[in-house]
C-alpha cells in the first residue's frame, strides 16, 4: 500500500510558518525585557517523501554534527546580557530538545506547530482550557474512560455543557451543534468499541454552522502512520505519545498540532502557564521511539489483521475496521491508510470473557495499546472502570468485551496462545 499523501498545503504552510517566526521575533523584541520565547516549533523542513521516511528523516542543527539530538536537561539557560537575550531562558517555557521533537512531528503530522506535554490527557486538558463556562462541547458516546472523565470534570466543575452523541451518525452532530458550540472531540476509531466517524463531514458540517468551532481529533489509535486529521478539516490534532509514538511503554506524552499557528501560539500560551511540557529527557526518548514507528505499525498492523480473521472465523463479533464486515469499513478506509492494531470481540458472556483474559500467556494483562508486547484487557474492568457503571448501561458498553492491543510477536504464535486460552476458558472451539 502506497503511503504517499498529497501535500498541497505544503507551500502556504512554508509562507504562514515564515510570517509566524517574524512575528514572534518581532514580538520578542518589543516586548520591554520579558524573557524570551522559544521559535514556534514549526517544520524545518517539508515532507517531500513517504511517510516511513519522513519519520525517521530528522534535521538537527546540533554544532558537532550529533547524529541523535543532545539531551539539554538544564532547567536555566544563561543569557548574554540583558539586551541579548537568547531563544531559551527556561525549560517550562522551552527547550531545544522539545523543540527538537515538536518540530518532528509537526512535519510528520502535517502541521504548522506541534507542542509536547506530559501524557495524552494533559493534550486534551490544554486544549480544554480554551473553553469558558457555559461554552459546549459535543463528544462521542464511545470514547476513552480518562477522556469521559475530564469531560465530566469540566461539566461539574468548571460550567461548561457537554453532549455525548452519536458522532458516527454526521445528521446527530449537525442537530446538536449550535451557536454555543465550540468544541466537537472526536476519536476514530473509538476506544474500545472502534467506532468509524467521517472526520471530514462532521468538520465541514461543523464549520458551516459555528465557523469558530474548534474540531478537534484524538488520533491515538491511527498515529501519523495512518492518519492525519488535520488533512480531513480537523483544528486541532492531539495523541497519547504513550501509545503508538513511544511504542515502548517506558514513557508519558502527549502531542498537539496545529495547521493555524494563532491557534498553535494560544496552546503554548497554556502549556508554559501551567508547566506541562514534556521533559528533556522523556522528549528525547519519545523521539527515539518514533523512529522506529513505521516498522512496528506495520508489522503490528499485518498481525492484528490476521489475528481478527482468527477471531471473525470462530464466528465472534469482532470490532475491527480492516474487516469488510466492519459498518464503517468504507469511510475508514476513504479517511486513512490502515485498519490499526487495535480490536475488540465479544463473547456475549462476561465470566467467560473474564476467563479467557486471565488464561492467555503471551499477552499481557495490561491497559494501553501501540507497545511491541501484545496485551489483552475487559476494558469495564480497566481503561474504561472510571465511567460510572450505570453510564456506561446506558451507553449499551458491553462489559463483557475484549481488548487485543496487537504487538510485534509472531502471529501464529499470537493466535495459539489465544486458542489455548478459549479452550481452558471453555469456549467450544468451531473444528
Ligand atoms: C484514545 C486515548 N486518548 C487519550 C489517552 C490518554 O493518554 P495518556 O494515558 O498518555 O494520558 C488514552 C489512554 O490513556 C487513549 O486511549
Ligand atoms: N487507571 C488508568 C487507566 C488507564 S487506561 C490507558 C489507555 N488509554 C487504555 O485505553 O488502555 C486511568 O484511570 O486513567
Amino acid at each position: 500500500m502506497s503511503r504517499d499523501i498529497p501535500l498541497n498545503t505544503v507551500p502556504c504552510l512554508r509562507r504562514k510558518a515564515a510570517a509566524f517566526q517574524q512575528l514572534v521575533m518581532s514580538q520578542n523584541q518589543n516586548d520591554n525585557g520579558a524573557p524570551p520565547s522559544p521559535a514556534p516549533s514549526s517544520p524545518r523542513s517539508f515532507p517531500q517523501y513517504a511517510v516511513d521516511t519522513e519519520i525517521v528523516t530528522t534535521e538537527g542543527n546540533d554544532q558537532y554534527r550529533s547524529s541523535s539530538v543532545p539531551i539539554y536537561q538544564t532547567a536555566t539557560f544563561k543569557q548574554e546580557s540583558l539586551s541579548n537575550m537568547g531563544e531559551y531562558d527556561y525549560t517550562r517555557s522551552g527547550n531545544p530538545t522539545r523543540s527538537h521533537l515538536e518540530r518532528h512531528l509537526a512535519k510528520i503530522m502535517h502541521a504548522g506547530r506541534a507542542l509536547a506535554v506530559s501524557s495524552g490527557m494533559t493534550a486534551l486538558d490544554v486544549i480544554a482550557r480554551l473553553l469558558q463556562p457555559g461554552e459546549e462541547v459535543i463528544a462521542g458516546d464511545d470514547l476513552y474512560g480518562g477522556s469521559n472523565r475530564l469531560l465530566k470534570y469540566l461539566r461539574v466543575n468548571q460550567g461548561i455543557i457537554v453532549h455525548h452523541i452519536d458522532t458516527t451518525d454526521v445528521d446527530a452532530v449537525k442537530k446538536t451543534v449550535n451557536s454555543k458550540t465550540r468544541m466537537v472531540l472526536l476519536e476514530s476509531p473509538t476506544n474500545p468499541l472502534i467506532k468509524i466517524c467521517d472526520i471530514e463531514a462532521v468538520a465541514t458540517a461543523t464549520h458551516e454552522a459555528v465557523p469558530e468551532c474548534l474540531v478537534v481529533v484524538d488520533n491515538t489509535m491511527m498515529s501519523p502512520m495512518n492518519m492525519r486529521p488535520l488533512d480531513l478539516g480537523a483544528d486541532i490534532t492531539y495523541e497519547s505519545g504513550t501509545k503508538f509514538l513511544c511504542g515502548h511503554h517506558d514513557l508519558m506524552a502527549g502531542v498537539l498540532a496545529v495547521k493555524d499557528l494563532v491557534l498553535g501560539e494560544r496552546l503554548f500560551q497554556v502549556i508554559n502557564a501551567s508547566g506541562c511540557g514534556l521533559s528533556p529527557f522523556d522528549s528525547w526518548l519519545l523521539l527515539r521511539g518514533i523512529k522506529t514507528l513505521a516498522v512496528r505499525f506495520e508489522k503490528q498492523q499485518n498481525n492484528a489483521e490476521r489475528i481478527a480473521a482468527f477471531l471473525k472465523s470462530h464466528n465472534f463479533e469482532v470490532y475491527y475496521p480492516g474487516l469488510e464486515s466492519h459498518p464503517g469499513y468504507n469511510v475508514h478506509t476513504k479517511q486513512s491508510l490502515g485498519p490499526g492494531a487495535v480490536l475488540s470481540f465479544r463473547t456475549h458472556d462476561l465470566p467467560l470473557s473474564e476467563r479467557i483474559v486471565e488464561s492467555t500467556k503471551l499477552w499481557g494483562i495490561s491497559v494501553s495499546f501501540g507497545c511491541v508486547n501484545s496485551l489483552i484487557s475487559l476494558p469495564c474492568k480497566m481503561s474504561h472502570a472510571s465511567i460510572d457503571p450505570k453510564e456506561r448501561a446506558e451507553r449499551d458498553f458491553p462489559e463483557d468485551l475484549i481488548r487485543l492491543c496487537v504487538g510485534i510477536e509472531n502471529p501464529q504464535d499470537l493466535i495459539d496462545d489465544l486458542l489455548a486460552a478459549m479452550v481452558k476458558a471453555g469456549v467450544e472451539m468451531k473444528k
